[in-house]
Order: C-alpha cells, then structure tokens, then sequence
C-alpha cells in the first residue's frame, strides 16, 4: 500500500512457487532462491525435513528443521550482501534465529522478528507476572515446557528463538489490538521491545479463490437443505493415533451432523478407513484444503480443530465458533484464550483410560456432545454470537485506519527513523 517502496523474499526452491503465487499483483517484491547445500547429509533419505510443510515433518522434529536451516546462513549473507539498494531492515521469522548473525555480518541492519504465536502465547511464554483474572496451571504447556526446569533441543530452542527477539527492533504479532487488548498491555510493561499486532493477515486476501470444486459445491449442496456443516481439520502435524481418530470417527458419525473432514494422507492406510464411510453425511477430505475458503462458506457454523493460532484468526475473522482439541505447541494456551479469555468456542477433554494412561484419549461419546453443543446447543449459541461480533472488530482493525493498518504505518514509520538516524 506503498508503504515500503521495496520487498525482497528470501525462500527455498521448495517453497519458492508458494510465494510467488501468494505475491502476484503486489508490484515490487522479488524472490531470491536458496536451496539448501547439498554435500552435508541433508537431502539424503535420513535427514529431517527442510519444511515443517513436509508430510513428514512432526512438531518433535520441530528443534531438527531448525538446526537444519541454518545451514543456509552462509548463502544468504552472500546474497542479502548483495542487495542494492542496501535493505533498511531485515524481517525474519522467530525461528530462525541465526539471522541475527546474519543481519550483524551485514552491518548492523536492524532486525523484525514475524512471530507465528498469539500475544496471549508470548506473553505467557516470557511472563513473570499473570494477566488479571486468569487463572494457568502447567497442565496448559506441553513438555518440556511443564517442567520445573526444563531441558532438551526444544527447550535450547525457545531460548535463542528469546534471545533473538530481545535483541531484535520489534515482533510481528499476527493479531489485533481488539483481540489481545490485555496482552499487548502486559508486554508492554514487561518488555522493551514492542509488539506489533498487523492482523488477521488472512483477511488481506479474498476468501475462496482456490476453493475445490468438489468441495464448494458439497457445501452449496448443505446450505441449499439449510443444513449446518461442522468443519473438521487437525492440521498438517498432529499426530493422532489409530485409536484416537477412530473415537473422533464414531462420534462424528453418531451425532447426525453433516461434517466436512480433512484427514492427512498418511491417515488413509491400505483399507482405506475413511473414504465412503460416513455416506451423505461425512465428505472426508484427502491433502491440503483451502482451509480460509471453507471457513467463509455460509453453510460452515463450527470448527472442530487442534488451536492453532493460524486457524484461531481464520476461524474468529469468519465468524465461525471453535470447537478446540489441542494437541502440540501452544495449542493448549490458544484453547485456553479461545474457550475462557474470547469466549468463542468450547473445548473437549481427553478422558484417562487404563490402556492410554499418558494421555487419555477424547471418547467418542464426548465427541458427539461437543460436537452437537456447538452447533445447537446454549454454549454454542453464546460462542456463535460473540465471534460474529469479533468477526466485525477483525475486518475493522485491517481497513485503512483501522488498528492493525495503523499499527503497520507506525512500524514502518518508526524503522524509517531508526534507519536514518544511523545513516546519518
Ligand atoms: O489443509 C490445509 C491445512 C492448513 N491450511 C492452512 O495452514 C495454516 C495452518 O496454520 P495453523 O492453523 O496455525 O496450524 P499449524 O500449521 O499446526 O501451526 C503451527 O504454528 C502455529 C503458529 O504459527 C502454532 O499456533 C501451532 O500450534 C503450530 O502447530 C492455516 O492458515 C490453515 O488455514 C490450509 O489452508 N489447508
């Protein structure tokens, strides 16, 4: 919106046609490509996967991708050296925190760290102090968060992922003020490096344009017989086991709603369990949706999904009530601000059994309930009404003059400064 008078996107080959589709129509942005050094072990059969995109990725193996991009900070600094005009700043994502060598290599370009977590995650991640009224125990972090004294890859990880954002000239927060009020304001008394809330970033894109085919018209089909759909996805990581996705299974089928699922494809095994199981009722789904899409479909009035913060925003700009069942990463925490802070969804609890003792599975019994009280029952209705509300606050806060739009002016503007200050 001419703010910035020149973009330059530094990806992987992988990943390069992604951004570049995501990128047309908006002028001057430049891709340059990085394609990971081949003479290390990493492209062969035993190395991680260079994406957290890959089928194969798993959040445990979040700490691995990392340690492996950073093989890509040589050929990067080459690259971002040659830049011309010289870049007043660097934004990269809070994973890689090796681009804080980087951006001091390159002499002292200031850094904006893109953070993918709510403020609300954040806050509580680097908080001494709680936030007024809410109450957060350990059973809301996964391990080795929960622990008094954590250790491990991750732990390592989070820690310099911190130290890269301590020194960094601010945080990228895919949020808006309206929605984390209170999150913004412990931040900022706790820390001096500011967040910048500029979202939800889905709403600068018009939902549906890579709608399937087969999808829109299952769902026209529903809304045609007035008859609501309940939206089913996990995300591309969560690791469900046999056990669980069958419970999942049975309960979506015994609560008679008509549900759309997306299943990954290594979900689909040889018997194919799911393909023309649930008739009429159930579409099951195979590979990647275009998630933001189906929550804009009128017929769509719930999501049954793992809380990630991605899907949370997507979900509250469409006015669609969650349906939480967390899994990895701070999804716990998202459920927590989505079910208690937000109040625009419900959560289902995973049930302690003597073949599952370490995490109790969520019963299919549960699933019918939660399902059916999201939908119709008094709950849902609250949640329903409240992010149709949010929903409007949301688009607000991206419109010309609206907060995150704001927010986005003064972030620029106050790099502008910075830059010139030092030039001068
Ligand atoms: O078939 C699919 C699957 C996903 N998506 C999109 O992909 C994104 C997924 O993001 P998110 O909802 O945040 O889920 P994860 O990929 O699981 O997100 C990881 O990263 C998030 C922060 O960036 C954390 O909040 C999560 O806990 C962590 O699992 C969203 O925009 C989805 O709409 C699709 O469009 N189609």
């Amino acid at each position: 919106r001419g703010l910035v008078s020149k973009v330059t996107f530094f990806t992987t080959p992988r990943d390069a046609p992604f951004i570049r589709a995501s990128l047309a129509g908006a002028g001057a942005a430049a891709v340059v490509e990085l394609p990971f050094p081949t003479d290390d072990g990493l492209n062969d059969g035993a190395a991680p996967p260079q994406s957290m995109d890959d089928e194969l990725a798993s959040p445990s193996q979040l700490a691995d991708v990392v340690a492996a991009s950073a093989a890509l900070r040589p050929a990067f600094a080459a690259a971002f050296a040659r830049l011309e005009p010289r870049p007043d700043v660097l934004v990269h994502d809070g994973f890689l925190p090796w681009a804080e060598r980087a951006a001091a290599d390159a002499g002292g370009v200031p850094r904006l760290v893109s953070y993918g977590m709510s403020a609300f995650a954040t806050y509580v991640a680097g908080a001494v102090d709680g936030l007024a009224g809410l109450r957060l125990t350990r059973a809301y972090l996964n391990p080795p968060f929960d622990e008094p004294e954590p250790t491990g890859p991750l732990w390592d990880l989070v820690c310099k992922t911190k130290a890269s954002m301590d020194s960094s000239e601010g945080i990228i927060v895919n949020s808006f003020v309206e929605l984390e009020a209170l999150c913004f304001d412990g931040w900022s008394r706790m820390s001096p490096v500011k967040l910048w809330p500029v979202g939800p970033l889905c709403l600068a894109f018009e939902p549906g344009r890579n709608m399937d085919r087969d999808v829109s018209d299952w769902l026209d089909s529903r809304l045609a017989m007035n008859r609501p759909v309940l939206y089913v996805a996990f995300g591309s990581q969560a690791e469900l086991s046999w056990t669980q996705l069958e419970e999942i299974a049975l309960g979506l089928d015994q609560s008679g709603l008509d549900f759309l699922w997306v299943v990954r494809s290594k979900w689909f095994d040889s018997d194919n369990r799911f393909e023309n199981r649930f008739g009429d009722k159930g579409k099951v789904y195979q590979g990647f949706i275009d998630q933001f899409g189906v929550l804009s479909h009128k017929s769509i009035e719930g999501f049954f999904s793992h809380c990630g913060w991605n899907l949370v925003l997507e979900s509250i700009s469409m006015g669609v009530p969650i349906l939480a069942f967390p899994m990895a990463a701070e999804q716990k925490l998202n459920a927590k601000f989505v079910v208690d802070v937000l109040r625009v969804g419900l959560r289902v609890w995973p049930k302690k059994r003597e073949d599952d003792m370490e995490n109790g599975l969520v019963a299919r019994e549960e699933v019918q309930v939660m399902v059916r009280e999201l939908i119709f029952g008094e709950e849902g209705k609250r949640a329903s009404t409240r992010v149709s509300e949010l929903a409007v606050l949301s688009k607000k806060a991206m419109e010309i003059g609206g907060s995150s739009y704001t927010k986005l002016e003064e972030m620029v503007h106050e790099i502008s400064e910075l830059t010139r200050d030092k030039s001068m």
